[in-house]
């Protein structure tokens, strides 16, 4: 029988997209009449009713159909739906295309869970108490400026979409359970009031006029995000990306920042667990090749300074440096005490150097971080610009960025100890040392690290008086002596707990 009905429903849908009626009679909808299904008083009646396009001004007909509990009035001319008052059962309302200026405007269903408004004339959303049990609104395309508190009294509302409105401040969806949020084509300028909206997974801000993503930390489950034809212009935006763990779609099209060069590789390397970055699917080998380019490896940084640095120095003309010359094979011993900020590198140094003395000489490094109150001359100091002549001229043998500041090691202290007839000793990170075992020294690596991790920090905090993200940058390189020791323990002669 259900075979009957909706080969009879096919076939009259059929005819009636070439003869809409203007007038709602009963036999067009006792003809419409779909899904037959047990009422509350255990009758068999219809539930469902499609009246989709049939440019209909006026549906009194409709009264009386109580049980009813999806109805389609898509495309069609209705300026009004107060006859619904009587439909206390239905649960679905699909009347997008048509011209209600008033949403809701009849007594609240029982079980109302979703309503389809999408082009309407709607200018405000009221406020919906009586509306507890809707979990999907569809407004798109209307003409609502505001979202007001009306909505607070959703409390199942999972899905909402206001796309193709003039909203210009995202507010008053405080603690609802959206889990999808459309808000494209509005007037939006910023990501705001976002915070309680935690089990958000797709949120739709394209064709707006946002300039930051801060607002969008904290969302554990966002999976599909779209901020295409936005007004993003820098890549530091991109942090936040970083931020949402589960992010697996991102649109970003069509802004500013889509200009920079490094845009792609730095999306990938920032959310390496993106499937599709403006709607193109992302293979494993271009995130890994984003990823090393963006996100170089500490090895891989150190060969590139040491080809660069030596690259600027075979510019220069030819010189025999002390610290080459003599027996080839005799390679110039090079003594470094290597780990991280506080871990007394050079009161040991200072002490080798007094207990054997006439024998080491301390390399002084450049650096560009300022010199601190009472700070003995352990390094050059510099500007970046004379950092970057000196880099230039060949002069430096290695450089690394630490700590946001940039340190150097020139030939011309290195020479000037080989000159005395001294051999060099120094204070230096990891990253140093992946560049220094390229060149011609025979190094001597003692790493020194305080093992208790809370003298560490005591040390950082108070001895040196650190501010509190050097410090957790300097506990967090802790981590890359003890996993370098692990891996390649040879490459270290020594290992010193210094925390005593
Ligand atoms: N040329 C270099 N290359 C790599 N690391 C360097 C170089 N020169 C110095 N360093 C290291 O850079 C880190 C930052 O130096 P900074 O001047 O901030 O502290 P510091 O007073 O030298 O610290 P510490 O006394 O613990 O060595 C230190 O661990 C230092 O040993």
């Amino acid at each position: 029988m259900a075979e009957d009905v909706s080969t009879y429903d096919s076939k009259f849908r059929r005819k009636s997209m070439y003869y809409p009626v203007k007038e709602l009679t009963r036999k067009t909808i006792e003809d419409r009449l779909d899904f037959l299904s047990l009422s509350v008083s255990n009758k068999l009646v219809f539930v469902e009713l499609d009246l989709s396009g049939l440019k209909l001004t006026n549906i009194d007909a409709l009264a009386g159909y109580v049980h009813l509990q999806v109805l389609k009035l898509a495309h069609n001319s209705l300026t009004s739906l107060s006859v619904l008052s009587s439909l206390t059962n239905l649960i679905y309302l699909d009347v997008p295309h048509n011209r209600n200026h008033k949403l809701f405007d009849f007594s609240p269903p029982n079980n109302l869970r979703e309503a389809n408004y999408n082009h309407n004339v709607l200018a405000a959303i009221p406020v919906l108490t009586s509306y507890f049990t809707l979990t999907k609104l569809q407004l798109e395309y209307n003409n609502i400026r505001k979202i007001s508190y009306g909505l607070l009294y959703c409390k199942q509302l999972t899905y909402l979409s206001l796309t193709g409105n003039n909203i210009r401040i995202i507010d008053n969806l405080q603690n609802l359970p959206l889990r999808v949020l459309l808000l494209a084509a509005n007037d939006i300028q910023a990501i705001s009031n976002l915070e309680t909206l935690v089990h958000l997974e797709v949120l739709d801000l394209s064709r707006n006029a946002i300039k930051k993503l801060s607002g969008l930390q904290g969302h554990y489950y966002l999976t599909s995000l779209d901020m295409s034809e936005n007004q993003i212009k820098s890549i530091s935006e991109f942090q936040v990306l970083g931020k949402l763990p589960t992010l697996r779609s991102l649109s970003m099209q069509e802004n500013p920042v889509c200009e920079n060069t490094l845009y792609r590789n730095l999306i990938m390397a920032t959310q390496p667990s993106l499937l599709l970055l403006d709607g193109r699917r992302l293979s494993v080998s271009e995130k890994v090749k984003a990823i090393t380019y963006i996100l170089p490896q500490r090895d891989i940084v150190s060969v590139r300074d040491r080809f660069v640095n030596s690259v600027y120095t075979f510019l220069q003309p030819l010189k025999i440096r002390p610290s080459t010359s003599g027996d080839r094979l005799l390679q110039y011993p090079f003594l470094i005490l290597l780990g991280p900020l506080g871990s007394f590198k050079v009161p040991l140094i200072n002490r080798l150097i007094e207990e054997f003395p006439g024998f080491w000489k301390k390399a002084k490094s450049y650096t560009t971080r300022s010199v601190r109150p009472n700070e003995a001359k352990g390094y050059h100091f510099t500007t970046l610009r004379q950092f970057e002549q000196l880099q230039q001229s060949g002069e430096l043998i290695q450089t690394a960025q630490l700590y946001g500041q940039h340190y150097g090691l020139s030939w011309e202290s290195i020479d000037q100890i080989a000159k005395d007839g001294y051999y060099p000793i120094a204070a230096m990170e990891l990253e140093a040392i992946l560049s220094l075992q390229l060149t011609h020294f025979r190094l001597y690596l003692i790493v020194a690290i305080p093992h208790d991790i809370n003298i560490h920090r005591t040390r950082l905090e108070t001895v040196l008086g650190l501010n509190e993200e050097i410090v957790q940058e300097t506990l967090e390189r802790r981590n890359l002596y003890f996993d370098y020791y692990n891996v390649d323990s040879g490459l270290f002669d020594m290992y010193i707990n210094t925390g005593y």
